[in-house]
């Protein structure tokens, strides 16, 4: 199995290059914030209670997402590899992804961590807003909240790994197709 974690603030550009990288590596997309807003959008217990704190640009608590990653995990036996997007987003959720993976004799491979100044984050969340149907989107101050957010707890998760030399940087600013082929690049060197 290959698994990598594509890290980095929200409107990073995560979830467009994941789209690329999962169609390029065979590896199953499992993005929380996607599983979340289908909850919401089922209208579940889940989802209604995940929607409150997501509309305010808070974490949704570490059992909850971990739970539905359990599943997902459960749920794909025949996975050759997981590309985790939007999580881990604490320590502790790194901790208990890594217990899950190595239940299947498995680990995160890498975590390519994508860097953008926090200007251009706030334009392209205020931009995604316009379109996208995501109330966390439209507000400056809820955008301010999840990158401040992402600094308090989600920094933890690219220090986690770290200690294992596991964490890549690569710039996230400049054209998709540029910034897919610096991604693809550092997983080719990985995967073989
Ligand atoms: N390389 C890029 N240059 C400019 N805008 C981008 C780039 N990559 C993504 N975007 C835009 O930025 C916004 C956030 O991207 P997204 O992939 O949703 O990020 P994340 O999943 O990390 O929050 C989207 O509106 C997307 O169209
Ligand atoms: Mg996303």
């Amino acid at each position: 199995m290959f698994n990598l974690i594509l890290f980095g603030p929200p409107g990073s550009g995560k979830g467009t290059q994941s789209e690329k990288l999962i169609e390029k590596f065979g590896l199953k997309h499992l993005s929380t914030g996607d599983l979340l807003r289908g909850e919401i959008a089922a209208q579940t217990a889940l989802g209604l209670e995940a929607k409150k704190l997501m509309d305010q640009g808070q974490l949704v608590p570490d059992e909850v997402v971990v739970g539905m990653i359990r599943s997902a995990l459960e749920n794909n036996p025949q996975a050759k590899g997981f590309l985790f997007d939007g999580f881990p987003r604490t320590k502790e959720q790194s901790v208990a992804l890594d217990k899950l993976l190595s239940e299947k004799s498995a680990a995160i491979n890498v975590v390519l961590a994508l860097d953008v100044t926090e200007d251009e984050l706030i334009k392209r969340l205020l931009n995604r807003g316009l379109t996208s149907g995501r109330t966390d989107d439209v507000n400056e101050e809820i955008i301010k909240n999840r990158i401040a957010e992402y600094h308090k707890k989600t920094s933890a998760v690219a220090d986690h790994y770290k200690q294992f030399d596991k964490v890549v940087h690569v710039k996230g600013e400049g054209s998709v197709d540029d910034i897919f082929g610096a991604l693809s690049g550092e997983i080719e060197k990985r995967n073989n």
